[in-house]
């Protein structure tokens, strides 16, 4: 099964309207290419990407985060509603550090994914091991656990509709990067665990490397038959080295 590979850049919490301006206008000069590329700024700074990418088709708008309630007294939070406004396409959910840092759990993250669900957006499912689950031999555990959450609340077929991004937290930020046959071995893992609800689901769904990814990693990991694209984080700030990573991805 062909699988389109996908780039995205999660921004995270960095940027100005200058620094973002000049990131996508150089993100736009670069032209088409055969993966679907993503941009994931903070919430101020959608409107003005959106803004910006309203002209072409080139790159693609994530959010990196939303709320499982529809609207109300939920003072910081921002609904799936709100972001059907600015021409979002992709959401993250259940990245580490909102699991780690904002007590996020796996139910939640499953309910953010239901609200997504209900409208017309594709969550990016993060997942993924600390280093002590790695060291315990529990990393697929800890991987099906994330995603049996979402399976029990929504049922297989709600995969189609999602993209799993499996990124472990101990390639986060640190400039560790998994092997590209380490990756390999968790995404083909996730796969068939998929594979045990709908073999077929499981052949669709695009799962993406996160965790130090560097346009000097990326071909490796895009080698690998069940690695379709990257999520980046600090590489994704710099036009350069992030056109360099999605050229890899073909
Ligand atoms: O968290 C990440 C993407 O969501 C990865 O971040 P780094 O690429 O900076 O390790």
């Amino acid at each position: 099964m062909i699988r389109q590979k996908i780039v995205a850049g999660n921004w995270k919490m960095n940027g100005s309207t200058e620094s973002i301006t000049a990131l996508v206008t150089d993100l736009l000069k670069a032209g088409h290419s055969n993966s679907e590329v993503v941009v994931s700024p903070s919430f101020p700074y959608l409107h003005l990407v959106s803004t910006l990418c309203a002209q072409s088709d080139l790159v693609k708008l994530a959010a990196q985060n939303v709320s499982d309630k529809e609207s109300g007294a939920f003072t910081g939070e921002v609904s799936a509603s709100m972001l059907e406004d600015f021409g979002v396409k992709y959401v993250l959910v259940g990245h580490s550090e909102r699991r780690s840092l904002y007590g996020e759990t796996d139910d939640l993250v499953a309910l953010k994914i239901q609200s997504l669900l209900n409208k017309d957006f594709t969550p990016m499912f993060c997942i993924g091991e600390t280093l002590e689950e790695r060291e315990a031999g529990q990393t697929l555990a800890v991987c099906e656990r994330q995603i049996q959450a979402v399976l029990s609340l929504l049922g297989v077929e709600a995969f189609n509709r999602i993209v799993i991004a499996y990124e472990p937290v101990w390639a986060i930020g640190t400039g560790l990067s998994a092997t590209s046959e380490q990756a390999q071995e968790v995404h083909c893992g996730i796969r068939a665990f998929i594979a045990k609800s709908s073999n077929l689901v499981a052949q669709r769904v695009q799962i993406l490397y996160g965790g130090s990814v560097k346009a000097s990693t990326s071909r490796a990991l895009f080698a690998m038959p069940d690695i379709d694209g990257a999520l980046v984080g600090g590489a994704s700030l710099d036009a350069k080295e992030f056109l360099e990573i999605v050229k890899a991805a073909g």
